[in-house]
C-alpha cells in the first residue's frame, strides 16, 4: 500500500511537492513554523484538497475513494486535542471503529481494548472526556487512531502533550506499528526525537522540500543552521542524540 504526493501545491502553504511514502518505517516531517507540515499531513489524510496535483494510495486518487476505504486506510490525528462531544473515553474510541461498521463485535471490542492498554487509559475508561487533562485526551484522541487499525498512521505533534513516559510509550507504538508493516507518518517539533527514532526525515521550509532522507542526513548541522537559523550541534551517540542550540 503505497502513500504518494505527486506534485501537490496549496496556495501559499506548499509549493508542488512529490513524495513516496514508504510502509514499515517513521517518517517524520520537520520544518520551522508555517512551513506546511501540517497542511501536507491533512493533504495526505486526504482532509485538504490541493489546488494542483495530488494524493495516490496504491496508485488511486485520494478523492477518487470511497470515505469509508479511506478512512479504514488512513488514520489522522490532528494537531489539537479537540474533543466535539462530551462522551466517555470509551466511547470516544470506539468511534475509531465507524469505518469498520459491520464488522464482528468482538472484532471492535478487542481493538478498542488494545489502543485503552496501549494508551494507558485503563483508569479514564468510563470518564468523561471533559474531565480529563490535556495530556490525558491527548493520548484518548491517539487511542481512537490507533483502535482503527489503519494501514497508514498520520499524526500531527503526537508527542506534545505527553509527560515524558508516556511520549516514550507512544514512540514504542509506533515502532511496533511500523514493524507491523504499517505506515507511520509524524509532523515532530522535537529534533532530537526525530534524529533518533524515525527511519527517514522530511524537512519542508516555507512550503518546499528542503531535506529527504536518513535523520543524519536531514537534520545535518547544515540543514539546520539553513531552515530554522539557528547554529546547533548533535551531542551524544547515534540513537541517543540530544541537540545543543544557540
Ligand atoms: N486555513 C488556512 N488558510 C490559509 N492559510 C493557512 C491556513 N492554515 C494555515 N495557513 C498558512 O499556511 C502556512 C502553512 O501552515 P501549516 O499549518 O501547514 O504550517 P506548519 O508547518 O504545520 O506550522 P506549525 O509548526 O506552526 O504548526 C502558514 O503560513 C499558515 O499561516
Amino acid at each position: 500500500m503505497s502513500l504518494q504526493a505527486c506534485d501537490l501545491g496549496v496556495k501559499g502553504r506548499l509549493e508542488e511537492l512529490t513524495l513516496a511514502l514508504n510502509l514499515g518505517e517513521i517518517t517524520a516531517i520537520c520544518g520551522p513554523n508555517g512551513a506546511g507540515k501540517s497542511t501536507l499531513l491533512s493533504c495526505l489524510a486526504g482532509l485538504l484538497k490541493a489546488d494542483t496535483g495530488h494524493v495516490a494510495l496504491d496508485g488511486e486518487w485520494l478523492g477518487r475513494l470511497r470515505p469509508q476505504e479511506r478512512a479504514r486506510a488512513l488514520g489522522y490525528l490532528p494537531q489539537s486535542p479537540e474533543v466535539a462531544w462530551d462522551v466517555s473515553v470509551e466511547v470516544l474510541i470506539s468511534l475509531g471503529r465507524l469505518p469498520w461498521r459491520g464488522a464482528p463485535a468482538t472484532e471492535a471490542q478487542a481493538a478498542i481494548d488494545a489502543a485503552i492498554a496501549a494508551m494507558d487509559l485503563e483508569d479514564f475508561r468510563h470518564r468523561p472526556v471533559s474531565q480529563l487533562s490535556g495530556g490525558e485526551r491527548a493520548r484518548a484522541l491517539m487511542a481512537r487512531v490507533l483502535a482503527t487499525r489503519p494501514g497508514w498512521l498520520l499524526a500531527d505533534e503526537p508527542l506534545a502533550n505527553l509527560d515524558l513516559g508516556h511520549a516514550a510509550a507512544l514512540v514504542h507504538r509506533f515502532r511496533e506499528q511500523a514493524a507491523a508493516g504499517r505506515g507511520v507518518v509524524l509532523v515532530l517539533h522535537d529534533l532530537s526525537m526525530a534524529m533518533n527514532h524515525a527511519d527517514r526525515v522530511v524537512v519542508l521550509d516555507r512550503g518546499r522540500l528542503a531535506a529527504d532522507g536518513p535523520p543524519v542526513q536531514a537534520l545535518s548541522e547544515d540543514v539546520i543552521a539553513r531552515v530554522w537559523g539557528c547554529p546547533a550541534r548533535w551531542l551524544g551517540e547515534p540513537g541517543a542524540r540530544a541537540l545543543s542550540v544557540g
